[in-house]
């Protein structure tokens, strides 16, 4: 019995490939997305039943050259260049959902949230978000310490010290709500986005709660509390770094302690067993990163693994 996507019952996608990684310092993250098309991500997804294309709402631009050492008045980096990618990707992502297809965003870095959560809010705003990181991606320009804005896209779309944001991201519609985003995998999270977490009760599970209680519950949790009669459609974004290094070595900001590549992937089924995934995000694939080719194999190929299990391979 295999599942029927609510939103998607003809099964069509569309893969956003976004080679950036203007969000973040190291270089590389920028070819996740062709190297997980040379998998042969695009025929896996399509030998599942899903008609799948592609689209690179960045191929006119040359970000690499706008990338400079500019920091705004909070120490953020690379605004003017992260906001305008971000803006193409959230047309993009927006008018994928809007014409029926599910969009799924290939990174790049995750500063590219700020605009698909936000496209997919403003496509549906009942749309609710899972995060599924070793990161919040929460913090302010006012709470960053590195200035890196693939630690900040959530702030942007929830509309936190708004008064602190580079004017370039005047564009981002500020539509999510505390209630509908929640976390699995959390295990470094800054004290300022502790403080956030708290202040506007996220519902947030990190690996300690993932050891007490097991993913599958931790799963069940997140949504009970973002989705609470499971009819609002699901957007999943998944930072390959939410799954332990051990598994998943080619990606900017390893984190030890982690996901079994296992837990990893059920989190996906579990999505996609619900019936409601709308869109899916994966980021933060860096192949220049891994010490030799098989972890930069690995880290493709679980890359490719959330994809499928996300679009249905594993349910039977
Ligand atoms: N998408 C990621 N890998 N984010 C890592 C963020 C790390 C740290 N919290 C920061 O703000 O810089
Ligand atoms: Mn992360
Ligand atoms: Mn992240």
């Amino acid at each position: 019995m295999s599942v029927e996507y609510k939103y998607h019952p003809k099964k069509q996608a569309t893969i956003v490939t976004a080679p950036f990684s203007g969000g973040q310092p190291k270089g590389g993250v920028e070819l996740g997305p062709e190297y997980i098309l040379k998998a042969g991500f695009q025929e896996q997804l399509q030998s599942l039943g899903w008609n799948v294309e592609l689209e690179n709402p960045l191929e006119s631009t040359n970000y690499e050259k706008s990338k400079s050492d500019d920091k705004d008045e909070y120490g953020i980096k690379n605004t003017k260049i992260v906001s305008e990618c971000c803006e193409k990707i959230h047309n993009s992502v927006k008018g994928i959902a809007n014409n029926g297809r599910l969009p799924i965003t290939v990174g790049g870095d995750h500063s590219i949230g700020t605009a698909t959560v936000s496209a997919m809010l403003a496509h549906n705003p009942d749309t609710c978000i899972l995060w599924v990181d070793a990161h919040a991606d929460i913090n302010t320009p006012k709470t960053t310490d590195s200035g890196n804005l693939h630690g900040c896209p959530l702030s942007f779309v929830m509309g936190l010290d708004s008064d602190s944001y580079p004017e370039e991201f005047s564009w981002v519609p500020q539509l999510l709500k505390a209630n509908k985003i929640a976390y699995i995998g959390l295990r470094d999270v800054d004290d300022g986005e502790k403080r956030i977490l708290k202040e506007n009760n996220i519902a947030a599970f990190s690996m300690y709660h993932i050891d007490k209680y097991g993913i599958g519950q931790v799963v069940d949790m997140a949504l009970n509390k973002i989705n609470p009669d499971r009819d609002c459609p699901i957007h999943l974004s998944y930072d390959v770094d939410a799954i332990d290094p051990s598994f998943v070595p080619a990606t900017g900001t390893r984190v030890e302690g982690g996901l079994t590549l296992r837990e990893g992937l059920f989190v996906a089924e579990a999505v996609a067993e619900t019936g409601l995934l709308s869109s899916l995000d994966i980021v933060e694939t860096n192949p220049l990163l891994g010490e030799n080719d098989n972890h930069v194999l690995d880290t493709v190929s679980a890359a490719c693994a959330i994809g499928r299990c996300a679009l249905g391979q594993t349910l039977l």
